[in-house]
């Protein structure tokens, strides 16, 4: 049984008649140029963007749930997420029990240990790098421990040592029965951690299956206008523009 079936999904000028499927145990990329809507996407998945279409979670339809099992259920960390408040690390990683109606301490704390901030739990997050506050938010959705988790460009803003970090903790979390769903614009790291890929252009899935099904010449030139040097048998896998 399907995680999560997305019907017929469209938004207005920015996505159009998308269909496609999560199963528990995987982790889903998104890719797609600029534009391509791949944060529309998770917009919709996330609850946060009116959408016309159907979106079911476990059989039942999204938009029928009421609000905080959604929340429970399906965690969303948006591309760029900012504190207006001077809140500290352990603050942010708290808000995201906030469905659950409590501030479980133990959720708290292995969210910060599995992003490597516990160091940081009593220090303002706007007062962190790029990069370390973009794993606090990561960590916030995480201590709700929902069932699939969306991330809109998770490790953008990462170093290449917790680019690797992140997705290995990503995949571990979508084998326990989960299902991650992510936008990712290095298609390398797309091809190593995903399990499958949904390539979107210009609103719609130009192809959608394993990495070696979507990343193809002919896919690559017409969703980004590059010859591309693909070696997906390599260790780890390569794809960049030639
Ligand atoms: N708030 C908005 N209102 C209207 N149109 C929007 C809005 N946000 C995005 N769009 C448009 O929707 C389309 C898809 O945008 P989206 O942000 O989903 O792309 P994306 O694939 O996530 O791009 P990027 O790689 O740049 O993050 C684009 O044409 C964009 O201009």
């Amino acid at each position: 049984m399907d995680l999560i079936t997305i019907r017929q999904l469209s938004v207005s000028r920015r996505i159009a008649d998308i269909n496609l499927n999560l199963v528990p145990g995987e982790m889903l990329g998104v890719i797609g140029a600029n534009g391509a809507g791949k944060s529309t996407l998770l917009q919709c998945l996330g609850g946060v963007l009116p959408y016309r279409g159907e979106i079911l979670l476990n059989d039942r339809l999204l938009r029928q749930m009421p609000g905080r099992e959604q929340a429970r259920q399906i965690g969303f960390l948006p591309q760029s997420s900012q504190s207006a408040w001077a809140l500290t690390v352990e603050d942010v990683i708290t808000l995201g029990r906030l469905p659950w109606g409590d501030n479980d301490q133990e959720a708290v704390r292995q969210a910060a240990a599995d992003t490597q901030v516990s160091d940081w739990m009593q220090r303002q997050v706007d007062q962190l790098s790029g990069g370390q506050q973009a794993r606090v938010w990561l960590a916030r959705v995480l201590a709700g421990k929902p069932t699939v988790l969306l991330a809109d460009e998770p490790v953008a803003s990462l170093d290449l040592y917790h680019q690797q970090y992140i997705l290995t903790l990503l995949r571990r979390y979508a084998r326990n029965n989960r299902g991650v769903i992510l936008s990712i614009h290095d298609l390398s790291l797309a091809a190593r951690y995903c399990d499958r890929l949904c390539l979107l252009h210009q609103g719609r899935v130009l192809a959608a299956g394993t990495p070696a099904e979507v990343l193809t010449q002919d896919h690559l030139r017409t969703a980004f206008h590059i010859d591309a040097h693909i070696d997906l048998e390599s260790q780890p896998p390569i794809i960049v523009p030639k």
